[in-house]
């Protein structure tokens, strides 16, 4: 009798790290991140989470250890990151190559409609987040970086951000890593939560107070690379 047992699917991210981000400023962290599972970074200000972000990335490659992950990955800032000098139709068109009425199909999910033609600096910071969130999705990412993407924001714009996060993750499966200072962000959003503490840093994982291990896989196109210091 055939087994009905499917294999697990293969990590988006497996990451080994011994040292890295600016000075040194990250220890060893070990951390799997599994195919539609959202998981939340806390710790405080200066720990270097995003740097641990930028390695994940693939932005920083200064870091000892190994790194494997998917190549389709898509990162959302703080700061929405847009293009200045293209409107919200084209910063879709030119980071995602999709087409315009693509590009307007994902303005209407993100509740943008109609404000095609406008350039970043004629969109309030809410609009520009949910512009950056679906030129994320756009790339269909199957790893989502999200660096703090509610900060700054009221609690009510906050709390619809997270539903059209929400919304966008069930429409497009991907994992997704989520930094965040809010425990209610993480409550709401993630599966399992760790905290980043010390210096250089290292990850706990939240309610059980263990050291996580940090991993993460890929399940089709993969970069991988093992890295020796060689930066300050
Ligand atoms: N480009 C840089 N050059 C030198 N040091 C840096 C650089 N970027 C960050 N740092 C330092 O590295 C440390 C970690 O920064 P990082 O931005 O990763 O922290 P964080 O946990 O994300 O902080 P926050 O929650 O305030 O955003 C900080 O001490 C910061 O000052």
């Amino acid at each position: 009798m055939a087994s009905s047992t499917t294999p697990a699917a293969e990590p988006v991210l497996k990451l080994d790290l011994h040292a890295g981000g600016p000075g040194r400023v990250l220890g060893p962290i070990a951390l799997t991140l599994s195919p539609g599972e959202t998981l939340a970074l806390t710790g405080p200000s200066g720990v270097g989470k995003t740097s641990l972000l930028r390695i994940i990335g693939g932005l920083d490659h200064c870091f000892s250890g190994h790194r494997e992950a998917t190549a389709h990955i898509a990162m959302v800032f703080q700061e929405p990151l847009l293009l200045p000098w293209r409107t919200a139709v084209e910063n879709l068109t030119v980071i995602a190559r999709i087409s315009r009425e693509e590009a307007e199909l994902w303005l209407e999910k993100v509740g943008l409609a109609g404000l095609g033609d406008r350039f970043p600096h004629m969109l309030s910071l809410g609009q520009q987040r949910r512009l950056s969130l679906a030129r994320a999705f756009a790339c269909a990412p199957e790893l989502l970086l999200l660096d703090e993407p509610f900060v700054s924001l009221d609690p009510s714009l906050a709390s619809d951000m997270m539903t059209l996060l929400e919304r966008l993750i069930a429409d497009r499966p991907c994992a997704t890593l989520l930094v965040t200072h809010v425990r209610g962000e993480a409550d709401r959003l993630a599966g399992r939560i760790l905290r980043m503490e010390g210096r250089p840093a290292r990850i706990l994982e939240e309610d059980q107070n263990t050291q996580a291990r940090f991993q993460i896989a890929v399940t089709s196109e993969t970069t991988s690379g093992s890295q020796q210091p060689t930066c300050r």
